[in-house]
C-alpha cells in the first residue's frame, strides 16, 4: 500500500489518443485521464470528422482537454477544425514547420517522430532532439513517438535509453506503450526533462488477432491498468514503496 497519495505536482499527465467512441471518452474520463486526442488525418484507420471530434468533446468535463491531431492538414481544415473545438489543444504530427505551426494561432504541441534504429543504417545523422526542442520552442510541449510509416499510432516503441540525458522542454513520451512498460518509460524519461506527460493509443485498444489492436476502439480495462502503472511510477518518483500493478 502507499504511504501517501502522489501529490498532483508530480502527478504524470495522461493523453488517451484516437478515439472515436462515446463509451471510450466516458471510460478515458472516469479513469482520470488529463487529454483525449481525436485525429484529423482521413488515412488513420482512428479518424473522426470535426464535427465527431466536436460530438464526442461535449462529453469533457471542465479540465479534460481535447487534442487535435493533424498530419500536413491545410490551413483551412486546421481552422474549420478550431472553430469547431475552440478550446482544443493542437498537436501538429506530420512534417510542419514552426511557421505553420505558429499560422495556426493556437497552443500547439509538435511531435518528434524518433527513428528506430540505434544507429541508422544509411549512416544518416542521429536525431538531434536538443535542436528540434530550439527549432520548435514556441510549442508547448514536444510530443516523442516512434518515427515509422504512415506518420503513427504504430504501436511501436523508440529506444528511450537514446534521449539526451537534459532536454529543456514539457516532454510527451508516446510510442507503443502499454501498461507494462510505460513505468519504465516514465522512469527512464522523467529526469531528463522539464515535465512529462505520456501518450498512448494502441496500447489501450481492444487486441485483434495476430497481435494487432482494432483501430479506435479503446478498452476500459486496458485504459484503467495503464493509468495505474502511470500513478506507481509517480509514486516511485516520489520515494513512496509501491507494488507495480500487473498487466
Ligand atoms: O493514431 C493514429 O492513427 C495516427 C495516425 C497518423 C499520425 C498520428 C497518429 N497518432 C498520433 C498519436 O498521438 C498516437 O497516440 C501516437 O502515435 C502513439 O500511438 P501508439 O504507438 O499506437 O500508442
Amino acid at each position: 500500500m502507499n504511504s501517501a497519495p502522489t501529490p498532483a505536482s508530480t502527478r504524470t499527465r495522461i493523453k488517451i489518443c484516437g478515439l472515436t467512441r462515446e463509451e471510450d471518452v466516458d471510460a478515458a474520463v472516469a479513469a482520470g485521464v488529463d487529454a483525449v486526442g481525436f485525429v484529423m488525418y482521413a488515412p488513420s484507420p482512428r479518424h473522426v470528422s470535426a464535427e465527431r471530434a466536436a460530438e464526442l468533446a461535449r462529453r469533457l468535463p471542465p479540465f479534460v482537454t481535447a487534442v487535435l491531431l493533424f498530419v500536413n492538414a491545410s490551413a483551412a481544415d486546421i481552422a474549420a477544425a478550431c472553430a469547431l473545438l475552440p478550446t482544443a489543444l493542437l498537436q501538429f504530427h506530420g512534417d510542419e514547420t514552426p511557421e505553420t505551426c505558429l499560422q495556426a494561432g493556437r497552443t500547439f504541441m509538435r511531435a518528434a517522430r524518433i527513428p528506430l534504429d540505434e544507429s541508422p543504417a544509411d549512416g544518416a545523422d542521429a536525431f538531434d532532439l536538443v535542436k528540434y526542442v530550439e527549432d520548435f520552442k514556441a510549442a508547448q510541449a514536444i510530443l516523442l513517438d516512434a518515427h515509422v510509416d504512415g506518420f503513427g499510432g504504430s504501436g511501436k516503441t523508440f529506444n528511450w535509453s537514446l534521449l539526451p540525458p537534459s532536454v529543456n522542454a514539457h516532454l510527451v513520451l508516446s510510442g507503443g506503450l502499454t501498461p507494462a512498460n510505460v513505468t519504465d518509460g516514465i522512469l527512464q524519461v522523467r529526469p531528463r526533462c522539464k515535465t512529462l506527460a505520456v501518450d498512448v493509443s494502441s496500447g489501450v485498444e481492444i487486441s485483434a488477432p495476430g497481435g494487432s489492436t482494432l483501430k479506435g476502439i479503446k478498452s476500459a480495462d486496458k485504459i484503467h491498468h495503464f493509468v495505474a502503472a502511470v500513478r506507481a511510477a509517480d509514486d516511485l518518483l516520489a520515494g513512496h514503496h509501491v507494488r507495480l500493478p500487473t498487466a
